[in-house]
């Protein structure tokens, strides 16, 4: 039986950011291998037109609990929806829930996050910073709590190339940010943002960087650890392979690679892609929660989860791979064959930016317009590309996370628990998994059915043929022209065909000879 599962029965479970990617397959492994497990809590807002009673049926009828809800069939009962909004100064928890959690809860994991690169700053201090203070203080008056688990980022200090698993500290105080947003209106917080975030590349990684600081100066007295993830991917084993559910991270840039839309990307093939599968983080933050609780370390423990320093995958060999599956596993109705160039060089991608992303969008603009349609490519285009903008940061770098308190746990974990809980990186085969991502992303993103793979293939001979045709039009055209305007270019065609006739006269004089 394994230790780390018996811990999680009979306890009561506070999640944050349960309905999220990673929060989603935390509470899955959770109901699958404690299904003793007391009740979890988890904090939601209504969203899309949908009751949080509605999200939490929603998320159980997924294919991702098909397992969980063979082991433990009461799942729903076991799941406690608390109505909150964590952009409420006070977390918009009614008095009777507050009063029910703060009795009840043994352990938080507190996953919930903005993780988009652009947020206004002061959105992006009210949900990574300050209601990591608020949930800290609730956890504070929490008499039976065992663990609080909070879950951050590796690239919270990316202006660092080594990162230690450590608390670095900001220059301005967490305390005085949150109390800034509080009366700056939204002008003047554009106006610093850009001297605030100094050499962070964006509000996500210096907000999470401010979290982690309000983890360390909030809780002091509770017993708290923090598990750095770096780019999290889709599943790599558990409950299935492949599974995915957003376009966070590699996700939308391979749908938009395997759709034809994106064909070059500013990248440098030889930076480390940290990817880390969603199982992977999972398991290190179970381990982390059973350890916390029960050797209760004397200071805050900070964990990387990475795979660059046991395991490294490089981009160039990434989107070869990627290219690759493709071949096998079309995705449907593809805008251009797949085919991506990673390059390094700003020139370049700007030259294919005009070829491959602007031309072709242009092009197929007009004929949609002279086809009585609306245009769309150009705008969907726009937003790719400034997509990719933003994540350039991440793939042009490399950088080295130290891993020795993961290492430490694992050492510490009874074989059986390595089994279970198992988030050795080293076991992971990067082709395969990368396989198994792309065919997660065309089952369970873009929800396309295997028979339509024949079909898929089909279209994207069509759209070679049509490929070639294109490009041999525009070459005899681009001639033509050129022919006509220059000299140069008349001499250099007639120079060219006395060449060829006068080659082909060689050979046929000896035939002749023979006869
Ligand atoms: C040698 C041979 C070679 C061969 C070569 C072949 C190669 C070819 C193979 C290529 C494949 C392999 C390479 C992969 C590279 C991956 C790099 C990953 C780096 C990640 C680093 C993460 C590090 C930090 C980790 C963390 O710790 S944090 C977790 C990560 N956090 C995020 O990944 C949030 C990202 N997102 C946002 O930050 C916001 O989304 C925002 C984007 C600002 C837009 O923001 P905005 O403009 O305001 O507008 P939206 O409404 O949000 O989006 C507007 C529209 O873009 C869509 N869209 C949102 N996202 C994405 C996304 N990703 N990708 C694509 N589309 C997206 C959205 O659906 C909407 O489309 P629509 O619905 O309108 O049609
Ligand atoms: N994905 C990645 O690549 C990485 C993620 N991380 C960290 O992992 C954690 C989880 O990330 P991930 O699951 O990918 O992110 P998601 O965006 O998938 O999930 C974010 C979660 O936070 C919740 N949330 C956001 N705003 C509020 C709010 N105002 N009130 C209540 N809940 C809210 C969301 O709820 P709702 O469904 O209602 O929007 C959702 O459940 C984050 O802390 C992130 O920083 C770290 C490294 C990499």
């Amino acid at each position: 039986m394994s230790t780390i599962a018996a811990f999680y029965g009979g306890k009561s479970i506070l999640i944050t950011g349960a309905t999220g990617f990673l929060g989603k397959v935390l509470m899955e492994k959770l109901f699958r291998t404690s299904p003793d497990l007391k009740v979890i809590y988890i904090l939601v807002r209504p969203k899309a037109g949908q009751t949080l009673q509605q999200r939490v049926v929603q998320i159980l009828n997924s294919k991702l609990f098909e397992k969980a809800k063979e082991v433990c069939p009461n799942v729903h009962e076991k799941i406690r929806a608390v109505y909150a909004d964590l952009n409420q100064n006070d977390l918009a928890i009614s008095k009777g829930d507050m009063q029910e959690l703060l009795s009840c809860t043994n352990i938080v994991f507190h996953c919930a996050a903005t993780v988009r690169f652009n947020d206004h700053l002061r959105h992006a201090v009210q949900l990574n910073v300050t209601a990591t203070q608020k949930l800290l203080l609730m956890a504070s008056q929490m008499p039976k709590l065992e663990a609080f688990i909070h879950i951050s980022t590796a690239f919270s200090n990316c202006n660092l190339k080594h990162i230690d698993e450590v608390i670095y500290p900001c220059p301005v105080e967490p305390k005085k940010i949150i109390d800034s947003m509080e009366w700056l209106d939204d002008a003047i917080i554009d106006e610093i943002t850009p001297k605030l975030i100094g050499d962070q590349p964006n509000t996500y990684t210096y907000t999470k960087a401010l979290g982690e600081m309000v983890v360390q100066q909030e809780g002091g007295n509770l017993n708290v650890a923090i598990v750095r993830p770096s780019i999290v991917g889709a599943t790599w084993q558990e409950p299935f392979p492949g599974w995915v559910d957003n376009l966070n991270g590699p996700s939308g840039l391979i749908i938009a690679t395997g759709k034809g839309f994106l064909r070059a990307l500013r990248a440098t093939p030889m930076a480390v892609a940290d990817v880390i599968p969603v199982d992977i983080v999972v398991n290190l933050t179970l381990a982390v929660g059973w350890y916390t609780a029960v050797q209760r370390p004397k200071s805050t423990l900070i964990y990387h989860c990475t795979s660059g320093n046991l395991n490294p995958c490089y981009w160039g060999k990434m989107g070869f791979q990627v290219l690759a599956t493709f071949e096998k596993i079309p995705f449907e109705r593809a805008f251009r064959r797949p085919n991506a160039d990673l390059t390094s060089n700003t020139f370049t991608t700007q030259y294919w930016n005009a070829v491959s992303h602007w031309a072709p969008a242009i092009i197929y603009d007009f004929y949609l317009r002279l086809t009585g349609r609306k245009p769309r490519m150009t705008k969907l285009m726009n937003r790719l590309l400034r997509t990719v903008s933003m994540l350039e940061y991440f793939i042009n770098r490399s950088w080295e996370w130290s891993t020795c308190n993961t290492e430490m746990l694992m050492s510490k974990l009874s074989p059986e628990d390595q089994r279970v809980f198992n988030f050795d990186v080293r076991q992971l085969n990067w082709l395969e998994y990368i396989e198994n991502y792309v065919l997660g992303i065309k089952k369970y993103l873009l929800k396309e059915d295997m028979a339509g793979i024949p079909e898929a293939k089909q279209h994207l001979k069509r759209l070679r043929n049509i490929h070639y045709l294109f490009n041999t039009a525009l070459f005899l055209i681009a001639w033509r022209l050129l022919m006509a305007r220059s000299q140069m270019a008349r001499n250099v065609w007639f120079f060219i065909v006395s060449f060829c006739y006068k080659f082909l006269s060689y050979f046929r004089a000896p035939r002749t000879l023979k006869i």
